[in-house]
């Protein structure tokens, strides 16, 4: 089931509900970012600070913003893209009663804003509750323009955490990672990534399906996988000092989330003519 609700900041968002296992989805028209993810208990799975504005052209500061068609500021876009501070429409809901999934199917507004940076491309996000109570995001761009599109994406989930002091992220140990604080290049030793400082790795070529956020205050844990065809996983969380800096952000949110960012950056995607683009990521939440 979907019906329109406003969200925080009085703006339009669609609420999923799936009636077989309970949980329930809220997607804010801006960007067509997921805002809220919670079980049937009313456990809520997503960060989203309290300050984000909610307004066109800005994104939301949480959720799960789409990055596309450009991660962060590498290429001429706008840092991250255009996806995610513009505004979309929800095209149709379809419910699977054999598998018990629900799926709502947005897409990009065409309007003058989207149009000046991009042309040629329809964007569809597909945002599933499934039967086992998995979120499921999938972004498929078409093209349909006389000239391929190169593009690098983003999937920029911010999970809600008890205690980053308290969280940690696990299946990279031997990655390869870009630091972008220190402007190094390192290789990830431990099992399990900590937090205590500001942290922006693109770990990148790597095939790794499936990490596991352990948010040890809450008592639960998060599977994210990605498809194949996202190459890299981004993790990041801007730490306290910056925090104060940021406008949209709460002084105490950088301990409240980590983002693990299902990510095509190394080897851009190519988008020909009549050509598509489909990648997705798959998030489960289980007792720890
Ligand atoms: O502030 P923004 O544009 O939402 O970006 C947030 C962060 O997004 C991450 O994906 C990048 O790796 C960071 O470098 C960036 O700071």
């Amino acid at each position: 089931m979907a019906e329109y609700t406003l969200d925080d900041k009085g703006s339009i968002a669609f609420r999923i509900t799936n009636g077989v296992t309970g949980s329930v989805c809220k997607v804010a028209q801006l960007g067509a970012t997921v805002v809220s993810w919670r079980g049937k208990g009313g456990d809520e799975r997503l960060f989203v600070s309290t300050k984000s504005e909610f307004t066109k052209g800005k994104a939301v500061r949480g959720g799960i913003p789409i990055c596309w068609p450009q991660f962060s500021s590498y290429g001429d876009f706008p840092k991250h893209g255009i996806a995610r501070n513009n505004l979309w429409i929800m095209r149709d809901v379809e419910t699977d009663a054999s598998g018990g999934s629900v799926t709502a199917t947005f897409m990009l507004m065409d309007d003058p804003e989207v149009a000046k940076h991009v042309q040629g491309i329809t964007l569809e996000y597909r945002v599933t509750l499934d039967g086992e109570d998995r979120l499921i995001t999938e972004l498929v761009a078409r093209g349909h323009r006389d000239t391929p599109l190169k593009t690098t994406v983003c999937l920029h989930t911010y999970f809600a955490v008890g205690d980053i002091m308290q969280t940690s992220v696990v299946g990279l140990k031997g990655a390869a990672f870009s630091d972008q604080v220190a402007k190094e290049e390192a290789e990830q030793e431990s099992e399990e990534l900590t937090f205590g400082f500001e942290c922006d790795r693109i770990y990148h070529n790597n095939a790794t399906e499936t990490l596991e956020i352990r948010d040890a205050k809450n008592k639960r844990k998060f599977l994210v996988s990605k498809s194949p065809e996202l190459s890299d996983w981004v993790v990041w969380n801007l730490w306290k000092e910056k925090a104060l800096q940021m406008a949209d952000m709460d002084d105490d949110g950088y301990s409240k989330y980590v983002c693990v960012e299902p990510t095509r950056y190394s080897q851009p995607a190519v988008i020909e003519a009549g050509g598509e683009f489909r990648c997705r990521q798959t998030i489960q939440v289980l007792p720890m």
